[in-house]
């Protein structure tokens, strides 16, 4: 049987980048970069205040005999406008913050620092000397003109947003996310709104899934759920075509109903079936009629966590994203783990923080259909093929279920 690891490179050896397409800004959230980004203009553009006060000469806020200098007052600069005199030896201009800094002027004044007659005064007293350049935001000083900001595969959060906002990048060129089909497949399985017949359950596993595809980035499209006929699954799959990875729950094992494999192999190839680990050893990875497939298990909970470890890494690589796994971290076990399984075990934990420790305790149950054992789970730990013991205090592997990725 194939490792975690041989599986996931296999996996992931078959999957490229999708092509790039433009965005308007708003709807970037969250895709990666197509294009670098460069400045085409300073930022700021122009030499402008960075507090509410008065525009002036250095030179004119030395004190003379001990006394404040008394200035005339020209005019007002507001944000948004630009002075239209010059400040002269002599003279200061009321200036607000973000307003460019009027010629001539090569300091400012903060208010506090400063007397006057109210907003109409024709004079100012300067209680303090300032330098040249004192609140002056120079032009450049962020961004230069023909500065590269951003690289081709950077994600784009909402700092990132900002940035291109300021840089006037209405439009971006970011790697096209994945359309992403979600097949239920049983003839006990039934949509979630249906009154249970006896032998029946919910669908749950497309909506777990298409909620984790959509958190990875995809675009999920639930395709409902095939009948235990290869008749059923054939037309399902037909409507898939336009989709760049179809994931399947069910029908992967060994059981008479269990047809995906067969359908794959009709319509496509089977790169492997099978990997050595727990929950979701019958993991089936191939494609149809050219689409990515990755069948997933039946049972709620080793679907889950099968795309967790494998889905979630080809939906990123999907979307242009270089890194594609979770953080793994020593943390130590609250209790005794005993492990009876030969598979490698992937166990449903809480993570905390604890004088500087991180203390895991599992969360409870972990059978593959005990879908409350991953209530509060933020993490899995890592229990190595073989059967293992863990005593209480031990430091065991943990990959950390909400943290960025690696
Ligand atoms: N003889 C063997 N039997 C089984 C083996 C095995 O190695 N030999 N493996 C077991 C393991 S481990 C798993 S996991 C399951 C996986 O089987 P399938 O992927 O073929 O899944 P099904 O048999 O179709 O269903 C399993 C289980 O999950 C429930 N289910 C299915 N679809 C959904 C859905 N969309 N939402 C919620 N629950 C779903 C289904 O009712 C079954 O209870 O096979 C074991 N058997
Ligand atoms: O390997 Mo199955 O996924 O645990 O129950």
């Amino acid at each position: 049987m194939l490792s975690v690891e041989e599986a996931l490179s296999r996996i992931l050896a078959e999957i490229r980048p999708l092509e790039s397409v433009s965005l308007p800004l708003d709807q970037a959230l969250g895709s990666v970069l197509a294009q670098d980004i460069v400045a085409h203009e300073d930022m700021p553009p122009f030499d402008n205040s960075a507090m509410d006060g008065f525009a002036l000469l250095s030179q004119d806020s030395k004190p003379q005999a001990g006394q404040a200098p008394r200035l005339r007052v020209i005019g007002g600069v507001a944000a948004g406008y630009v002075a239209q005199t010059r400040v002269e030896a002599g003279t200061a201009m009321r200036i607000m913050t973000g307003a460019p800094v009027p010629a001539g002027a090569d300091t400012v004044i903060q208010v506090e620092l400063t007397n006057s007659d109210g907003p109409q005064s024709e004079w100012v007293e300067i209680l303090q000397e300032v330098p040249p350049g004192n609140n002056i935001r120079p032009a450049g000083e962020d961004m230069r003109s023909g500065q590269t900001i951003l690289t081709r595969g950077q994600e784009i959060g909402a700092w990132e947003i900002g940035i291109l906002a300021t840089l006037g990048y209405a439009q971006v060129q970011v790697v096209r996310r994945p359309r992403v089909a979600i097949l239920g497949t049983g003839d006990e399985v039934v949509d979630i709104d249906a009154e249970l017949q006896p032998g029946q359950i919910r669908n749950s596993n497309s909506y777990l899934l298409e909620a984790a595809v959509r958190q990875a980035g995809g675009i999920p499209q639930r395709l409902g759920v095939a009948r235990d006929t290869a008749k059923s699954l054939r037309e399902k799959f037909s409507q898939a075509v336009h989709a760049d990875l179809i994931l399947t729950s069910g029908g992967v094992s060994v059981g008479d109903f269990d047809l995906v494999k067969d359908i794959m192999h009709e319509q496509g190839a089977i790169n492997f079936w099978r990997i050595n680990m727990k929950p979701g050893k019958p993991v089936a990875f191939g494609k149809i009629s050219g689409i990515p497939l990755l069948g997933l298990p039946g049972n709620p909970v080793s679907s889950a966590v099968t795309f967790e470890l494998f889905g979630r890494p080809v939906v990123r690589k999907l979307q242009g994203h270089t890194r594609l796994q979770r953080q793994q971290i020593e943390v130590v076990v609250e209790q005794d783990i005993q492990e009876r399984a030969m598979r490698r075990h992937y166990v449903r934990a809480h993570v905390t923080q604890r004088a500087g420790k991180f203390i895991a305790r599992p969360t409870g149950n972990q059978g593959s259909n005990i879908m409350t054992s991953l209530l509060q789970a933020n993490a899995l730990l890592v229990i190595p093929e073989g059967g293992a013991t863990f005593k209480a205090g031990e430091h065991i592997q943990a990959i950390m279920l909400n943290w960025p990725e690696d």
